[in-house]
């Protein structure tokens, strides 16, 4: 599945220079190819949003039923509900989500794709790969999400740091086709003296790959967006 031309040194050095990599042609071509159609046709999705309450879930049945317009007004209310914030207090997201851990633990969707992807993610040569692009030996697990972001959705400013989980790296799986760089949905590296030090677009079958802690953002959506922005994304863990 992964693509057996990949330069693993030259993306090493990279990570271990920059602190973050972003790995072009990440899977091989048909299997990029069949885990886009999957995230863009098969998934129930639901809504993972936080807003001034708290983090939480809109489940795939009730948000499937939703229409366009009081989907985006969730969106909205999440980002205003942040007015006059700063800092983690700020802190919102309004995204589609598909939580693999939990599906592939409760036998939720069988005979969806993105199950094979978590076990594949977890097998021994898939570690072993992990452990080799990273330079980085603790790597023992990994975990997964499917996101995909639409018009209006975003996810602002963190760093990732978790004091429970054991998160080395942070990685995304980019899956949109042609993405532009004007539709938002960019990948941002922000320091801490709020200055942006990087941006990665969400690029089709890349590996964005990052050493946790990092501030960093995914830039609202535009109304223009022409393609949702669809991502397999979660963290190598120790
Ligand atoms: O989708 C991305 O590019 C980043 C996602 C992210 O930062 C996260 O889920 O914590
Ligand atoms: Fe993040």
């Amino acid at each position: 599945m992964i693509n057996e031309a990949l330069d693993i040194p030259r993306w090493r050095d990279a990570l271990h220079r920059e602190g973050r990599v972003q790995v072009a042609d990440f899977l091989q071509a048909d299997a990029a190819a069949r885990l886009r159609q999957c995230l863009a046709e098969e998934v129930p999705w639901t809504l993972a949003l936080r807003d001034a309450a708290a983090a939480r879930t809109i489940d795939a049945a009730t948000y499937a039923a939703m229409d366009d317009g009081d989907r985006l007004h969730l969106y909205v209310e999440a980002a205003v509900s942040a007015h006059g914030l700063q800092g983690d207090a700020a802190f919102r997201f309004a995204y589609d989500s598909y939580m693999m851990v939990p599906a592939y633990r409760e036998g939720r969707d069988p005979g969806l794709l993105l199950h094979r992807v978590l076990e594949l993610f977890n097998s021994p040569p898939y570690i072993a790969f992990a452990r080799a692009l990273s330079g980085d030996a603790r790597i023992r697990r990994v975990n997964a999400q499917a996101t995909r972001y639409r018009p209006g959705q975003f996810l602002r400013y963190h760093t990732d740091v978790d004091s429970s989980e054991g998160r080395l790296y942070a990685y995304v799986l980019n899956l949109s086709a042609h993405w532009q760089a004007d539709w938002g949905g960019l990948l941002q590296f922000i320091d801490d003296g709020g200055r942006v030090t990087d941006t990665f677009l969400p690029r089709y079958n890349s590996l964005s790959l990052f050493a946790v802690p990092a501030g960093h953002a995914v830039s609202l959506v535009a109304p223009w967006a022409g393609e949702d922005r669809l991502a397999i994304t979660g963290w190598w863990l120790s």
